[in-house]
């Protein structure tokens, strides 16, 4: 293509990282979407129309109404996360069309956020922020904001990828005592990391916190359901930092009312962003992030160069930096 016909590219955000944006504005025809986020499926639909590419985020469905309106030039969508169950992936290959996505440069800012929530949610900490705020932090008090700890616990790890792996490594430094994770697979690195694979009943039955990083996929669909609360020790801790769809969140809800389990730390809920009147706001033993699992300034400024690479590799008709085969 001559400089006069760049290639056009769709970007769904004003405020993706600059780094990204930079690199494609040298060589494409930006047009960036600046009006309320997320960008309204009606915008969207008019905004593709001809791209060759699209640069979008997980808050953006792309399906088959949003190809159509795109059309046949389009050659890549490249997403700034490594989640993509928001791409009708099968659509987008019948098509050619390929996908970008960031695996990898999220992992340890993920890993790093799973572990905070886990002691947050576990140690109480907003919790104990506001009884010092508000008047509560009457004495020291030998039972008072207790929780459990994890030296000598069992830790269990539901999907052990990347992320699971990276959660794995870093909870070990704790002293637990076992660590157990449950995946479609065996997983070679789990050997060094001194894990276990189990069956997901027998993780559920074992630990004491039990931790999701699986990817949402139908087969992980609502995977935790009352049925897997039940099989969970009442004193145990559960943490998401994948998708909220992995849940049955009425089950979960009930679960901490109940007293099935502990407690819980959720960085991702369905929906997103959780609605002020959801009953998990109201819940003590349950801490809740708005999906900030790789908002670490340095590693969204590598995944938006990672999906400008992959724009530019798909536009180019090469193999992408991270293509999801
Ligand atoms: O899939 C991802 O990358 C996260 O959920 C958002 O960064």
């Amino acid at each position: 293509m001559s400089n006069s016909e760049k290639f056009k590219v769709f970007i769904s955000r004003s405020d993706m990282p600059e780094s990204g944006v930079d690199i494609l504005k040298k060589q494409c025809d930006l047009k960036v979407w600046d009006g309320p986020m997320p960008i309204p499926k009606a915008d969207f639909l008019k905004s593709v129309q001809g791209v060759n590419g699209i640069y979008c985020c997980i808050t953006d469905k792309i399906d088959k109404e949003l190809l159509d309106a795109a059309g046949p030039e389009l050659k890549v969508v490249a997403t700034i996360s490594v989640g993509y169950d928001h791409i009708d992936v099968k659509e987008c290959k019948k098509r050619g069309i390929k996908i970008g996505y960031t695996p990898g440069v999220l992992t340890d800012a993920t890993a790093e956020l799973t572990l905070a929530l886990l002691l947050c949610t576990s140690r109480r900490l907003p919790e104990a922020t506001h009884e010092a705020r508000t008047g509560g932090w009457v004495s020291w008090a030998p039972t008072w904001m207790t929780g459990p700890g994890l030296a000598d616990a069992t830790v269990g790890i539901v999907g052990f990828g990347r992320i699971g792996q990276a959660v794995a490594k870093r909870v070990k430094s704790f002293n637990t005592s076992q660590l157990l994770y449950f995946n479609r697979s065996e997983r070679p690195e789990a050997k060094e990391i001194g894990a276990s694979k189990v069956s997901f009943d027998e993780l559920l039955s074992k630990s004491d916190f039990v931790i999701c990083c699986a990817a949402l996929a139908p087969e992980t669909k609502e995977m935790f359901n009352r049925n897997a609360f039940k099989k969970m020790k009442n004193s145990a801790v559960f943490i998401n930092t994948s998708r909220g769809g992995i849940v049955d969140q009425n089950a979960l809800i009930e679960a901490l009312q109940n007293g099935t389990i502990r407690a819980a730390g959720l960085d991702v809920t369905t929906p997103e962003p959780l609605p002020l009147d959801s009953p998990l706001f109201k819940l003590k033993n349950c801490v809740i992030l708005p999906h900030i699992g790789s908002a670490a300034i340095q590693t969204r400024s590598n995944m938006s160069e990672m999906t400008a690479n992959n724009i530019l590799a798909g536009l180019n008709g090469t193999k992408l930096p991270a293509e999801l085969d």
